[in-house]
């Protein structure tokens, strides 16, 4: 297994090109189930998440082809079968809502429940109570969802009790084809949702209102194939902010929406860095002096993004101050706190809040990345850290950030991956 190593120490310089959203790209994916026409999307990151992603679809009949740069295309004309097995389900969340279109298009599907990063004991509740209010039949039966509607999915009203991103795009990816209207209340509001929804509508949905918490979704009878770019990744350009927040200099990030982003700039802003935005791109500042503490409280999109609160811990972790982070959204995303002390960082988790007392430096260490964006966290201490950072277990990473290493290095980073012994 590959391991990465970072000689800290040193401020980034340099532009970075953000990639098209991992969180969008493998929902949009899906899209190619609910018409026999080809989908095309561009912007398209390349991660192991969406290599994933095209493994179980393929699994199910789709012909994928994940071509060169950044586009790939998808064709289901047919589907030959309508079960998605634990071993492609477990790798990542978002496969499970394959289970939604399959429901739509065959009346029937049999889906592992999902795996993901353990941040949480992350239940599927609220995805099998909106499909069943759309008239799905649903039993479990040994780790697998089974599911069918032998009349078809009819519309229904659907009132989440709280925010989910994962219920409300699967909500929206099966009621779209079926009968009547739908409408989703105390919907999540992410921008993934509205980039879901515009494709689902480019390709003849009628779904009104994503992005707000009342969707609006009249079913029809047929989608045709689609064109369609994917939105820039908020949480990667979120990452890299923070990297040149934390370790220092001058970053440039292009491609971005700068406006999904409007939890994060006024904090890395508070915390006494330079932020200068114009709608796609924006440029990181930070010269010597320690950050000032800054509290942060993750919530749903408006929000700050609880994908950005490893991150952001990892700034603070060298703020001349306390600050509070209170993780609001999942209950065991804490996991980077023993690998951020071991780098020297002076962190207390109490429940769902950590106490981040600054210390003046980070020293480099061996550490492991336990999730994602924990691994995230670890590279921006790294590259903060005097010395030799080793992180081992980065398959985590390549889930969801493409080239981290080389786009790294473009700012003068010295970081390289390496085998693990
Ligand atoms: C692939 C993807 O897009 N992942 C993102 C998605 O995850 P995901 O879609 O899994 O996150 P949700 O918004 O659904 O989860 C929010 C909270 O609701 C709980 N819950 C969710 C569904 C359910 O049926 N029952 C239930 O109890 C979860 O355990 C969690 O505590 O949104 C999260 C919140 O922004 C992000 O951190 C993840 O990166
Ligand atoms: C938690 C994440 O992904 P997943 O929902 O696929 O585990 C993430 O993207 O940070």
């Amino acid at each position: 297994m590959d391991k990465i190593v970072i000689e800290g120490g040193f401020p980034l310089n340099g532009e970075i090109s953000i990639s098209g959203a991992k969180n969008s790209a493998i929902k949009l994916m899906a899209v190619c189930l609910l018409t026999d026409e080809p989908v095309t999307l561009t912007n398209m990151p390349r991660l192991r998440d969406t290599r994933s992603m095209a493994g179980l679809l393929r699994h199910l009949g789709v012909e994928v082809d994940e071509g060169e740069g950044d586009v790939m295309q998808l064709h289901a004309p047919k589907l030959t079968d309508l079960t998605a097995p634990y071993d492609l389900v477990r790798k990542m969340r978002a496969s499970f809502n394959v289970l939604g279109p399959l429901l739509a298009r065959e009346r029937k599907a049999k889906v592992s429940l999902p795996g993901g990063c353990a941040i949480g004991a992350r239940p599927v509740d609220l995805h099998l109570k909106a499909l069943e209010a759309l008239g799905a039949d649903i039993k479990l039966d040994e780790g697998y969802v089974i599911a069918s509607a032998k009349d078809g999915l009819k519309g229904g009203n659907i009132t989440f009790p709280f925010v989910s991103v994962g219920a409300t795009e699967h909500a929206m990816l099966a009621a779209v084809l079926a009968e009547g209207e739908t409408v989703l209340n105390n919907a999540a509001r992410e921008p993934e949702i509205a980039d879901l929804a515009n494709c689902l509508n480019a390709m003849g949905a009628k779904i009104m209102g994503a992005g707000r918490s009342e969707v609006r979704i009249q079913g029809v009878e047929r989608l045709s194939g689609v064109k369609y770019a994917v939105v820039p990744d908020r949480i990667e350009a979120g990452t890299y902010a923070l990297a040149a927040a934390t370790a220092g200099g001058s970053v440039r990030l292009t491609n971005i929406r700068s406006d999904h982003l409007g939890s994060l700039w006024p904090l890395i802003a508070q915390a006494g860095a330079k932020v200068s935005l114009d709608e796609t791109s924006v440029l990181i500042e930070r010269g010597g002096g320690r950050p000032k503490p800054v509290d942060v409280d993750t919530m749903a999109y408006p929000g700050f993004p609880t994908d950005l609160q490893a991150q952001f811990m990892a700034f603070m972790c060298l703020a001349d101050g306390t600050s509070i982070i209170r993780e609001n959204i999942f209950e065991n995303r804490f996991m980077h706190c023993p690998e951020l002390i071991r780098m020297g960082a002076d962190i207390t988790v109490r429940g769902r809040e950590a106490i981040v007392r600054g210390v003046k430096e980070y020293r480099a260490a061996p550490v492991m990345a336990t999730d994602l964006r924990a691994s995230a966290c670890l590279i921006n201490a790294g590259l903060a850290a005097r010395g030799e950072t080793h992180i081992s277990r980065v398959y985590h990473l390549d889930r969801g950030f493409e080239k981290i290493e080389v786009k790294l290095q473009q700012c003068g980073a010295r970081i390289s991956r390496q085998k693990d012994d």
